[in-house]
């Protein structure tokens, strides 16, 4: 089976300037590839570029054979993604933002996949406040729900972990590794090495040289730190 997500010699950065080494590497579907690194290593930029978040500098980045575009349909329908951007409606309850989503995605049935997530993350007994008025942990959990209500076939996740407390970590790691034997590919972007280690099967280390390196001694390292 081809590979779904196919990066080769992939250089990201700003201004021209690259912020790591290139990177070559492929996901196929139902595999889990982290990507660790220090901090500033270009890990987030390295996920927008592959998002189609930014452009790239060098080098070829394929999802399904396609090339990264944010704004083709066919390349969004595939693609859904996590990042530390707070984007929301501000009038909007939190079961609302999740019926946009499931409606606009053509979901069978809405209301069903809604209340779904409200349970899994949590977010029931705050389903009606607007997101202002919940915690930054609770907005957090409905980015999560927003990317994985949707039907995708690869999932970016830029540090899925921030500021969700350690019970609700666990669970999004199953959640990861569910989406996954149900022949999705991650890309995961973690500082977590539970999370790292529960879910990825692969993981390259983004540094000015980019390699592969085996989870648990991305994960010794990470916890090392
Ligand atoms: N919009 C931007 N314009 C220019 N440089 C940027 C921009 N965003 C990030 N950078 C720089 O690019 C480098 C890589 O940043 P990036 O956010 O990709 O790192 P990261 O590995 O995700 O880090 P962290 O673990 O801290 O999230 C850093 O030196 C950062 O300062």
């Amino acid at each position: 089976m081809g590979a779904v997500l196919d990066m080769s010699e992939l250089s990201v950065g700003y201004a021209g300037t690259p912020v790591c080494g290139p990177i070559t590497a492929q996901a196929a579907a139902g595999e889990i590839l982290g990507m660790v690194g220090f901090n500033g290593a270009g890990k987030s930029t390295a996920a927008r570029t592959i998002a189609g978040k930014q452009p790239m500098l060098h080098g070829e980045v394929r999802v399904h054979g396609l090339p990264v575009y944010e704004d083709a349909i066919p390349f969004r329908r595939q693609v859904a993604a996590l990042f530390d951007e707070d984007a929301f409606f501000p009038s909007l309850s939190l079961r609302e933002h999740l019926q946009l989503i499931a409606r606009g995605h053509g979901l069978p049935d809405p209301d069903a996949a809604v209340e779904a997530e409200l349970d899994f993350f949590a977010l029931r007994e705050r389903a009606n406040a607007v997101p202002a008025s919940v915690s930054s942990g609770q907005r957090r959990r409905l980015l999560l729900a927003s990317a994985l209500i949707r039907p995708s076939s690869l999932l970016i996740l830029d540090e899925p972990e921030q500021r969700l407390d350690p019970a609700m970590r666990e669970r999004l790691g199953e959640r990861i590794k569910s989406y996954a034997d149900d022949g999705g590919t991650v890309l995961l972007v973690t500082h977590d090495p539970a999370l790292l280690l529960a879910t990825a099967g692969r993981c390259l280390l983004i540094d000015d040289d980019v390699r592969e390196i085996a989870p648990e001694r991305a994960a010794a390292e990470i916890a090392g730190r």
